[in-house]
């Protein structure tokens, strides 16, 4: 049986951390940091991250509001709406919270976010610098999942690391965080679930990261014996939260597991807090 892998309780350092230094910051500069979440239309998963990020926020002392936006806006005032926020001085970090409509192409709006406000590290030049092995501010759920891993001490040296996911918020940005901790990475998607392949890989990963946003896409039974498995996915079943992974048959297999929720979720959160407090700190210095 698996020892479960707890973000609440993986959490509580940094929240400390980062509570002190908000406190601080705040008081000698007489602001406080301020997030702003852009949101279009309605989403299960995004509404419970809503939900997280304002209570944290508020735990923290850092400003959160939310720009909801209605399900049909046009691109370019999904534009208009970013650069109203770039544009204005007491903003600190903004995140374009997903999923957009069909319509709205994440990596195109998101050039349009102020580098200097991404709270995420998904603009282009930001996503860049997470290539070079030399970025800051990286995706929050791709390093909560390696900031999990290293809490429960698992090896990344050398180990077969699996992805499931390649979107451009987790699967793609942790796949640069496993490479530069030298596990060998292997991110799976659409295609490979097409071709039949995904469970020859899964069966095969030391550590298995699933970001896909399906409940039961990866069957217990596929999990290799003593393998280490982390379940990015939030999805709503009835009022209850699960993940992607079939959680009891897994559990039965893996040597490490997190559970949904109390997994990867609360790291997540605070790590767009502590996104946000390196944001307000490059902005302090470069104001003096
Ligand atoms: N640009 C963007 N970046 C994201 O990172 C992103 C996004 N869009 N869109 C929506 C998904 C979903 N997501 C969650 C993060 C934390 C919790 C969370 O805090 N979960 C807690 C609380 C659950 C509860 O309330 O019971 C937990 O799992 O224990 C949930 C969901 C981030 N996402």
């Amino acid at each position: 049986m698996a020892v479960l892998m707890e973000g609440r309780v993986a959490v509580e350092h940094l929240r400390g951390l980062l509570k002190d230094e908000i406190a601080s910051l705040s008081a000698r500069h007489k602001r406080r940091p301020e997030l702003r979440c852009i949101v279009v239309g309605r989403n299960a998963a995004a509404s419970v991250y809503l939900k997280s990020q304002a209570k944290v926020a508020q735990e923290l002392g850092i400003g959160h509001a939310v720009v909801a936006l209605p399900e049909d806006i046009r691109p370019d005032d999904l534009i208009g709406e970013i650069a109203a926020l770039n544009n204005d001085p007491s903003v600190t970090g903004i995140l374009l919270q997903c999923p957009l409509p069909s319509g709205i192409d994440l990596e195109k709006a998101a050039s349009f976010i102020l580098p200097a406000r991404d709270a995420e590290g998904i603009h282009p030049a930001n996503l860049g610098r997470l290539v070079l092995g030399e970025g800051r501010i990286a995706p929050c759920t791709a390093q909560a999942c390696i900031e999990l891993l290293h809490h429960y001490q698992v090896k990344l040296y050398g180990r077969e690391a699996v992805v499931v996911g390649h979107s451009s918020i987790v699967g793609k940005p942790l796949s640069l965080l496993l490479l530069k901790e030298f596990a060998t990475t292997t991110v799976c998607h659409i295609a490979t679930a097409e071709a039949h392949k995904l469970e020859d890989h899964v069966r095969r990963a030391h550590v298995l990261i699933v970001a896909v946003g399906k409940p039961g896409v990866i069957k217990g039974e596929w999990i290799a014996p003593g393998a280490v498995v982390i379940d990015v996915g939030i999805n709503k079943c009835g009022e209850s939260l699960v993940g992607d992974v079939e959680f009891e048959a897994a559990r039965q297999k893996a040597s490490f597991i997190t559970p949904v929720p109390g997994g990867v979720g609360p790291l997540t959160v605070m790590l767009l807090m502590k996104n946000i407090c390196e944001l307000f700190k490059e902005s302090l210095k470069l104001q003096s």
